[in-house]
């Protein structure tokens, strides 16, 4: 789609979102759509379809791969049903085999829409409440360097390679550039809550150890609607590290409650806090949701925990290129997939694959819930050792 078209785009998701983009919005929002690959369906000169693919990098177990982050999806009212997106879907699947990125991502607006193109949720995250109004005990001593605020303009050169080092430990994470940090990291509107002040970056240490992302919320005394910090990211090199961070967000003068939108469902916190009533995990949802576009290359080129051998039938109704068998072997030294004939010891469709790639939901699961099948007793369990990460798949970002 030409740039000329990107102010159709916003007339088009006004409709669509049901919302009101004004010229400075649009301004800001542009970014986006320019370093997108657009695809749009038209009616004539009209855009009655969008949908933005952000060329992108993420974390998988041992490296990182080539990833189009599909965001801003959009049908007009008057031509939904009409198979507009399942186009707009097909054309991703030929685009991205042509920029070689051998997965797709997104977070969904209704979760009933991607899975019969193939996205699988491959992370879930948790939504956390603390309790501030009174001091936060933790059962680790937390690190004693010092703390500072930076401005947000040096956020990518100060805290980028922290942020890198934990993208390399845990997969789902997204490669970010000092733009990415600049308009979707650290926006100074918050699109969702414009009480909320621009974002504060603390940071643990001389040689950052850890640093967090946060927002914060005037109360109001008189109707008791306490004063609120909210975290919008937090990554530290130690636990202790983590601990001093958290001390510094619930020690925040004239609030009296932390709220965390996304962390990973690992997150120490509920673990370190002494009182584990002041920590309170209010929701666990499936996040980022998967496609594995390429799936040999998406296969051979993430880490493998443990050695494995199989034969996998995978079902692909919308990429033939990924259907059918699959002799998968994989260990700590590489792996290799090739096509087979032979008699598949396990089958399942590409979305359940997707959810099981980055280890989040165990291949023993999916045969328990009878959506994949287990020919050769064990190899389930076998994949499940193979696929493991030490720390659950998460991203921070969203898009
Ligand atoms: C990643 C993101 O951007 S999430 C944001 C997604 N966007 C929105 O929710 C905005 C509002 N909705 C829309 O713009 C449109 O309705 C879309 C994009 C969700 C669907 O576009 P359409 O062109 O109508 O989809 P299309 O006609 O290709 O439908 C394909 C299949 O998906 C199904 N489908 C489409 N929307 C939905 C839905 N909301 N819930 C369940 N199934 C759906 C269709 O029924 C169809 O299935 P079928 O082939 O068995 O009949």
């Amino acid at each position: 789609m030409p740039e000329s078209d990107i102010e159709q785009v916003f007339e088009l998701s006004d409709i669509v979102f049901h919302q009101r983009t004004d010229a400075g919005e649009r301004e800001e929002r542009r970014w986006r759509f320019l370093l997108a690959h657009r695809v749009g369906a038209y009616d004539g000169d009209r855009l009655v379809g969008f949908m933005a693919c952000l060329p992108l990098g993420v974390s998988v177990p041992g490296g990182t791969l080539g990833c189009s982050g599909v965001t801003f999806v959009a049908v007009l009212p008057t031509h939904r049903r009409r198979g507009v997106l399942t186009a707009m879907m097909d054309r991703l699947w030929s685009d991205t085999a042509e920029r070689g990125e051998p997965l797709a991502a997104l977070y969904v607006s209704e979760a009933a829409i991607y899975g019969r193109f193939g996205f699988g949720a491959a992370t879930r995250a948790i939504s956390m409440e603390v309790a501030t109004d009174r001091p936060l005990g933790l059962r680790v001593e937390p690190d004693p360097g010092p703390l500072r605020l930076i401005s947000p303009a040096d956020a990518a050169k100060v805290v980028g390679p922290l942020y890198g080092r934990a993208t390399a430990r845990r997969a789902g994470q997204f490669l970010r550039d000092e733009q990415w940090w600049a308009e979707s990291v650290l926006p100074r509107v918050d699109e969702e809550d414009e009480d909320l002040t621009a974002p504060r970056v603390v940071v643990l240490g001389e040689e950052p150890r850890g640093y967090a992302v946060y927002r914060s919320k005037q109360g109001d005394d008189s109707v008791g609607v306490p004063g609120v910090v909210q975290v919008v990211e937090l990554e530290a090199d130690t636990v202790e590290a983590e601990a001093a961070l958290w001390r510094y967000l619930a020690s925040v003068d004239l609030t009296r409650r932390i709220s965390c939108w996304a962390r990973p469902v690992d997150d120490p916190l509920p673990l370190l806090a002494a009182d584990p009533d002041q920590v309170v995990v209010t929701r666990t949802w499936p996040a980022l949701w998967l496609r594995l576009v390429d799936l040999e290359s998406a296969l051979t080129r993430r880490g493998w925990a443990r050695d494995v051998e199989a034969v996998l039938e995978v079902r692909d109704e919308r990429i033939p290129a990924n259907h059918g068998r699959w002799s998968l072997r994989a260990g700590r030294d590489g792996a290799s997939c090739r096509r087979v004939d032979a008699a598949p010891d396990l089958t399942l469709a590409v979305r359940d694959l997707a959810s099981a790639y980055l280890g989040d939901t165990p291949v023993r699961r999916l045969v328990a819930a009878g959506l994949a099948v287990e020919h050769t007793p064990g190899t389930a369990e076998r994949l499940d050792a193979a696929l493991a990460t030490p720390l659950a798949p998460f991203a921070a970002d969203q898009f």
